[in-house]
């Protein structure tokens, strides 16, 4: 049958590009004992489905059955995992079915597509195809992450994804922002923590825990899932493996994380660990006990994680009409995002989506920062750091693990890294805040990195730029209490806003908004 007409009508009109020389090929993995690289066995549904159904499903019908009625027959699109920058020809190489997160000397794994079976088809297919997806309840497509699926988790069956409708989130027009403060008339904040727990990880986490629901139906050992955690990730664990019914198992630094973090878990029914470490220590810990127990690892280490997050740089391509913006800024801790970010918009331009990357930033806090003094030391000396306390609290990180897909990233899309004082990064969240966001304190970090950045003219006034904002201002309301009580030892909190305390009568209130409007900046 010919591959056109498997898809909706609507997309037959764009031919796949002939491929004869790679027709979907898939390496076989050669060397013994590791594992084989041997693609999925299941009939998947990996083919672009009907787009959406032209009658109302029955009564007695939920959006999973309607979907496994539209499934067609499966393309040859498949993914495995290789050492990190090795290449889809890799001899080392595993299927995505095993349970390995580390290279046989013990570097970082990678998920490669085979890219030449996704060549099959132009960017302008990709392209209306993910388009075509954006904005529906079919399953799984109505997810951001999922509506990528060829490019994601190709031979998954949809039967087994676990998905809350993740991505998708806000590309925000930061104009009072941008022109206030940096004199920017095309200023974006990516509002990747408008999302079901309230962060980025969710567009990961729905892949791993996806793959895991796959693994337990597959009889494989795995009786929970667990990872060490600033409280995001933790978050996001917990509340994908309740709605798949997978135990959950997190480890937290205690006292490190806001409280709004640490009772997602607890509220979600994880097993929660309060550890009397920091976050480095967590991840140490949780290491040594996933490589002992039948617990499976949901860290960025695993590379299954960054699959997910790199949808969100698709998802700004597309929400800019396949446009290309100048910048991105992304805060870093453990810094596996900033290689997901890279990994997606270079999938773009291989795929011909795009014709270019954009330039990446990653800023960290000057507490925990690192990458900023490896790329300081013009990236001759990396040593990892003790990491101090920091508002930025999700990212105090002093050893992270994707080190090395970090500095890949930067290298490659000539990128810088900037860093944020507490004071800086916490001014910033105010001054933001004040144009009608609500950020979190690491989108502060970012912000910072761009006003550095401006100030400095390496981005120019009309750059495009994009600020990745990875969390819900909500989380961190306690930060922000601080700053606008000027509770802050050593900080001015310039632009705090604290309340004023009034009498409850007539003419006290009078007076305050009398002196409040005289004030007030008049219309323009
Ligand atoms: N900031 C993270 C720290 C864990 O990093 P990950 O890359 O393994 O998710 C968090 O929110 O826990």
């Amino acid at each position: 049958m010919a591959l056109s007409s498997l898809f909706h009508p609507s997309l037959s009109s764009l031919n796949p590009k002939p491929n004869p020389s790679h027709p979907n090929a898939v390496t076989k993995h050669r060397p013994a004992p590791i594992v084989k690289c041997a693609t999925s066995s299941t009939t998947s549904s990996n083919s672009p489905p009907p787009l959406s159904p032209k009658v109302r499903r029955s009564a007695d019908e939920n959006i999973r059955d309607e979907a496994r009625r539209h499934r067609v027959a499966s393309n040859n699109f498949s993914a495995k995992y290789v050492p990190f920058n090795a290449g889809f020809d890799s001899t080392e190489c595993y299927s995505l079915e095993e349970i390995v997160y580390r290279s046989r000397s013990g570097g970082l794994l990678d998920v490669q597509h085979d890219i030449n079976a996704l060549k099959t088809f132009d960017g302008a297919y990709w392209r209306q195809l993910f388009d075509s997806r954006v904005g529906k309840t079919t399953w799984p497509y109505g997810s951001g992450v999922w509506s990528k699926k060829e490019w994601v988790l190709p031979e998954i069956d949809d039967d087994d994804i676990v998905s809350a409708f993740e991505g998708n989130s806000n590309l925000f027009w930061a104009e009072r922002f941008g022109k206030q403060f940096l004199g920017m008339n095309d200023l974006w904040v990516k509002h990747c923590g408008i999302s079901h727990t309230g962060s980025f990880k969710d567009l990961g986490m729905t892949v791993l825990v996806s793959q895991v629901n796959r693994l337990r139906k597959l009889k494989r050992p795995v009786v929970g899932v667990g990872c060490a955690s600033t409280g995001d990730t933790s978050a996001a664990l917990s509340a994908y493996c309740a709605s798949a019914g997978i135990p959950s198992i997190v480890f937290l630094p205690a006292n490190k994380i806001s409280m709004a973090q640490l009772v997602q878990p607890i509220a979600n029914g994880a097993f929660v660990l309060s550890i009397d470490t920091d976050f480095d220590g967590c991840m140490k810990l949780i290491r040594e006990i996933t490589s002992e127990l039948p617990i499976y690892l949901a860290n960025s280490l695993n590379s299954l994680r960054l699959e997910g997050q790199k949808t969100a740089a698709i998802e700004i391509l597309q929400q800019f009409d396949w446009e290309v913006p100048d910048w991105v800024i992304v805060p870093g801790g453990n810094l596996g995002n900033i290689y997901a970010f890279y990994k997606g918009f270079r999938m773009c331009q291989e795929l011909g989506l795009v014709d270019r990357i954009p330039r990446l930033v990653c800023a960290q806090a000057a507490n925990a920062n690192p990458l900023y003094l490896y790329y300081k030391s013009g990236w001759k000396d990396f040593n990892p750091v003790k990491a101090n306390s920091t508002f930025a609290s999700a990212i105090q990180i002093g050893d992270p693990v994707s080190i090395d897909r970090a500095v890949f990233a930067l290298k490659n899309s000539d990128g810088i890294v900037e860093e944020a004082s507490e004071e800086e990064l916490m001014d910033a969240m105010a001054q933001a805040d004040s144009t009608g966001m609500f950020i979190c304190p690491h989108t502060g970090v970012a912000l910072t990195a761009l006003i550095k950045l401006r100030k400095s003219g390496v981005i120019g006034a009309s750059d495009r730029t994009v600020v990745v904002s990875t969390a819900h201002g909500l989380k961190f309301t306690q930060s922000k209490i601080d700053y606008h009580s000027k509770a802050i030892p050593d900080m001015a909190c310039r632009f705090a806003n604290p309340p004023v305390q009034v009498k409850a009568d007539f003419g006290s209130v009078m007076d305050v908004l009398k002196n409040f409007l005289l004030k007030a900046p008049k219309d323009k």
